[in-house]
């Protein structure tokens, strides 16, 4: 019920807001088999910077291979940069020192090393479906050492509908 003079309800929850952009800056990966996305944003919740996974500049969509199985020279996995990295390789602003990741998927551990030394100091991941793999076991090794702290995003289940 709408009572007058007071704030509307149901307003995106700072979480909801950041998994949110997260996850719509994954919309705009080619990756035809995981779209990840981050958003990093400022220890008083502004958002600093944004990204998802794709193929560095100048390295076309169209020509460079999206597949993931055969000779490791025509798989994606050399080739393209992760949302987190690109995340941070994004921001021009200076220091990312205290500022707090959110991302659609656990960081690997190349990911894990950039975020470290940019001095994140917070991850709100979402999925962590290659949890069991040697590179997101690492990961998590360095950010324990490092004192990175991290948490699963809980989802609320809130169906967010744009139409653009
Ligand atoms: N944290 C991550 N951020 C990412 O942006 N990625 C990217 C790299 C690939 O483009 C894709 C993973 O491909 P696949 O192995 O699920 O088909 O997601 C992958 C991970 C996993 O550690
Ligand atoms: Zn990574």
């Amino acid at each position: 019920m709408d009572k007058k003079g007071q704030k509307r309800q149901g307003y995106l929850s700072w979480d909801e807001y950041f998994m949110g952009v997260a996850m719509l800056s994954g919309m705009r990966s080619k990756d035809p088999h995981s779209q990840v996305g981050a958003c990093i944003v400022s220890e008083d919740n502004k958002i600093l910077s944004m990204g998802y996974n794709g193929f560095p500049k100048g390295c076309s969509d169209d020509e460079f291979p999206w597949g993931r199985e055969g000779d490791p020279l025509d798989t994606k996995y050399l080739y393209v940069t992760h949302s987190e990295l690109n995340a941070i390789l994004n921001y021009r602003g200076g220091s990312l020192e205290g500022a707090k990741l959110y991302v659609s998927l656990f960081p690997c551990n190349e990911c894990a090393k950039a975020i470290i030394q940019a001095g994140i100091r917070t991850i709100v991941y979402d999925c962590d479906k290659y949890a069991d793999t040697p590179s997101v076991i690492a990961s998590k090794k360095m950010l324990d050492a490092a004192g990175v702290r991290y948490y699963k995003y809980n989802r609320t289940d809130r169906e967010i509908t744009i139409k653009v």
